[in-house]
């Protein structure tokens, strides 16, 4: 089954035309494919079977709570970065005992919150924070799971905005010290070590960079294990996907779920080069996948206001903006941007899609030779299922897109538009 593809002309989202959603719900809009976040999920879970693992979706990706619900059924685990996100998975019906809470800025209200809701584990990121949760939890009269996130000093080799796992990057703590702090750790009244944690980056392309840092890491797994008796490794989300068929694989169908074979890191891949490595541990293994699970499963439709031919460009002038996928301004992120319609033949012109905010680097592709579609005509930019919706503002004023979700044949509204009056709700007059 393709879950992304031509149907009597017109792009389909599983059984579901792209054009009718526009049609019905405006522009733009995000759309998901259930059917491929379940087969992206299983996928993965699959293929590190031959381990003791656990699949905890990075809510961060996409935070719908109807996506959180669809993998909730699947049976994932969740990672999450803040009190919000661990409300979301509750919302969803996730249980907080599945959840691992990273990030570098917990504050008290949300170490409170977790500690009463009972979370898997504080993925914690500094000894201030190691302290102080130390601490919330003594008053707390409760003791606090803990894993300690370790920065392995690994280069991503992915865009220096989502590269973590570097000394220079404020995550984690530093390989050389880490043994120390788990010492010191072991020692607190209010915490219990459960745990270690690293995440080197997102959009990983290799598998090498995975290698070499879970090479480094796990003999000092093994030394946790045996001298304080942690459960489990969790070596983060980060692997990539395809953004770009011409760059990656050629395949028009590049964001079908249905091949594998054109993914620049398959799970197979990932899973024959790191099971070796992990095995021998006897720690259960976590995995924090986002982007490769929502990434592909998720489009934004559009439609083209305007063309305008300046001297040096042309423009196409989209109702999309930068305030709804802010990739392309602040990665340089690609996103394939697909006519909803497949007339006949028809010419290319080199262009840049814009969007009407008002910003220079509001774009979505520049210089790119694409099919000279129409004012009036929908587009989508395909892979915005990841950082896409999560990412968006109200910057100019813009209210924040419909979100749909389709499996087989039907497609739901799992968010509204949102109106002018729910921006202005929180402000006083
Ligand atoms: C701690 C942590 N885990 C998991 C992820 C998910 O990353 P990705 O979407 O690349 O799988 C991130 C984001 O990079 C992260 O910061
Ligand atoms: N938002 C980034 C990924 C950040 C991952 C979170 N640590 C992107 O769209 O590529």
């Amino acid at each position: 089954m393709h879950y992304f593809s031509f149907h009597d002309n017109a792009l389909h989202a599983e059984q579901v035309s792209l054009v009718e959603i526009a049609e019905q719900q405006g522009t733009p809009t995000f759309v998901y494919s259930a059917n491929t976040i379940r087969e992206h999920y299983k996928r993965l879970d699959d293929a590190l079977a031959p381990i003791d693992h656990e699949v905890a979706y990075a809510v961060k990706a996409n935070s719908n709570v109807a996506v959180l619900s669809l993998l909730n059924e699947m049976g994932a685990s969740f990672d999450i970065v803040s009190g919000g996100e661990l409300y979301r998975v509750v919302k969803a019906g996730g249980d907080p005992a599945k959840c691992t809470f990273a990030g570098v800025g917990k504050t008290r209200e949300e170490i409170e919150y977790a500690l009463e809701l009972g979370i898997h584990a504080f993925n914690v990121e500094s000894e201030a924070e190691l302290n102080f949760i130390n601490k919330v939890a003594g008053e707390m009269g409760k003791t606090a799971p803990v894993s300690i996130r370790v920065n392995p000093n690994v280069d991503a080799k992915t865009h220096k905005y989502i590269s973590t796992g570097k000394s220079e990057n404020k995550f984690g703590i530093d390989f050389d010290v880490i043994a120390d702090v788990f010492e010191r750790a072991s020692k607190m009244e209010h915490v219990q070590l459960k745990g270690l944690q690293m995440h080197i980056g997102s959009q990983l392309t290799t598998v090498q960079p995975f290698r070499d840092a879970v090479t480094k890491v796990a003999p000092l797994a093994a030394d946790l294990k045996e001298k304080y008796g942690i459960e489990f490794f969790s070596i983060g989300g980060g692997i990539g996907i395809i953004y770009d068929p011409a760059l990656e694989s050629g395949s028009p169908d590049w964001w079908d779920a249905n091949h594998p074979e054109d993914m620049p890191l398959t799970t197979e891949k990932y899973a024959s080069e790191l099971i070796p490595i992990l095995k021998p541990l006897g720690l259960k293994i976590l995995l924090e996948p986002g982007r490769y699970i929502v990434g592909n499963a998720g489009v934004m439709i559009t439609r083209c206001l305007y063309e305008k031919r300046g001297k040096a460009k042309t423009f196409k002038i989209v109702d999309a903006g930068m305030n709804d996928l802010i990739r392309p301004a602040l990665y340089q992120g690609y996103h394939e941007i697909v006519p909803l319609t497949q007339g006949g033949p028809r010419s290319t012109v080199k262009t840049d899609v814009v969007g009407p905010v008002c910003e220079t680097g509001d774009f979505f592709c520049q210089d790119r030779e694409l099919p000279d579609f129409e004012e009036g005509e929908l587009l989508a930019l395909m892979s915005a299922g990841a950082y896409g919706a999560v990412m968006g503002s109200t910057y100019n004023s813009r209210p924040l897109p419909t979100e749909v979700l389709v499996d087989g044949d039907q497609a739901t509204v799992i968010r509204k538009r949102q109106t002018m009056d729910d921006i202005l709700a929180q402000e006083i007059f």
